[in-house]
């Protein structure tokens, strides 16, 4: 049975979408469960909803792109819960909307700054904690299809994504041997916050976009994405790292 009883779970970018999906679906297979995201608000909203439903949850604010901050953010999940088991780096912006020859550098700059470095040192924290501890964890860090099948005119957010699936290949090679596994999820269009902002940037009609983007004919809910998210996380996946997980109802298939 897939159960995540007794594990203590970072999730980054868990105020919003498939971050606080992944958040809910966590504490209610029995995780202990850190809401890590830069929006206090809402990320104290996940919480006290986790709280009423009988789980688990703790908020900690943080920017993933500021290394002091991630820092704290595992400093912050020892201390509240004793270890961490697992850490799901979720957080992202929204991607860029011009071809390269028009590339916005600044947005270039703040979305590499969260999307790419945001991961790595995630990572980074999490893997020295997780070795000191001896601890035989799980990473998960959220990719995109973009990272393997791009999309026109998001050039950075595109670079950013197959980074994502190198950095996790890299890490899944150097910590293998200490148990510790490190995959990614490739999700296709989930209906979040960040879909619903990118296809209103693109003028795309969620209908016609959804079937293109999907043999299901359909956007995916976030709570599908957080089910693989569960599984990599859980014990049933013992054999499986290095891996990109695509949940993106067949489109890099098509
Ligand atoms: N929605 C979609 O169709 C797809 C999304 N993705 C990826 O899935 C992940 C989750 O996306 P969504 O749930 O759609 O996004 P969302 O925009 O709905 O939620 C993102 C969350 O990350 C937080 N966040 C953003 N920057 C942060 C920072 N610097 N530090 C801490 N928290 C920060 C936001 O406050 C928000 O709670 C992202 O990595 C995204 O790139 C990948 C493929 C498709
Ligand atoms: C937001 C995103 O990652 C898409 C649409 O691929």
């Amino acid at each position: 049975m897939l159960t995540l009883d007794g594990k203590v779970a970072i999730i980054t970018g868990a105020a919003m979408g498939m971050g606080k999906s992944t958040a809910e679906l966590f504490a209610e297979l029995g995780a202990k469960v850190v809401v890590a995201d830069y929006n206090e608000e809402e990320g104290n909203k996940v919480v006290d909803s986790i709280k009423k439903d009988g789980g688990e949850a703790a908020f900690v604010k943080v920017d993933v792109s500021n290394e002091e901050q991630v820092k704290h953010m595992v400093q912050f999940t020892v201390d509240t819960y004793g270890k961490l088991d697992v850490a799901v780096n979720n957080a992202a912006i929204t991607p860029d909307d011009k071809p390269v020859a028009e590339m916005d550098m600044e947005y270039y700059d703040k979305l590499m700054a969260v999307d790419l470095k945001g991961v790595i040192l995630c990572m980074k924290y999490e893997l020295q904690q997780m070795e000191k501890d001896g601890t035989k964890g799980s990473i998960i860090n959220t990719s995109s299809v973009s990272g393997i099948r791009p999309q026109p005119g998001t050039p950075a957010y595109i670079a950013a994504k197959h980074a994502v699936i190198g950095v996790t290949k890299s890490a899944a090679m150097d910590y293998s041997p200490k148990g510790i596994r490190v995959n990614s999820v490739a999700p296709g269009a989930i209906d979040t916050p960040m879909l619903r902002g990118a296809l209103d940037q693109f003028g795309f009609d969620p209908e016609e976009y959804a079937k293109q983007l999907s043999m299901l004919n359909r956007f995916a809910q976030a709570e599908e994405v957080a089910q693989a998210n569960a599984w990599l996380a859980s014990d049933l996946s013992s054999y499986v790292t290095g891996t990109v997980m695509n949940v993106d109802g067949g489109y890099t298939s098509m």
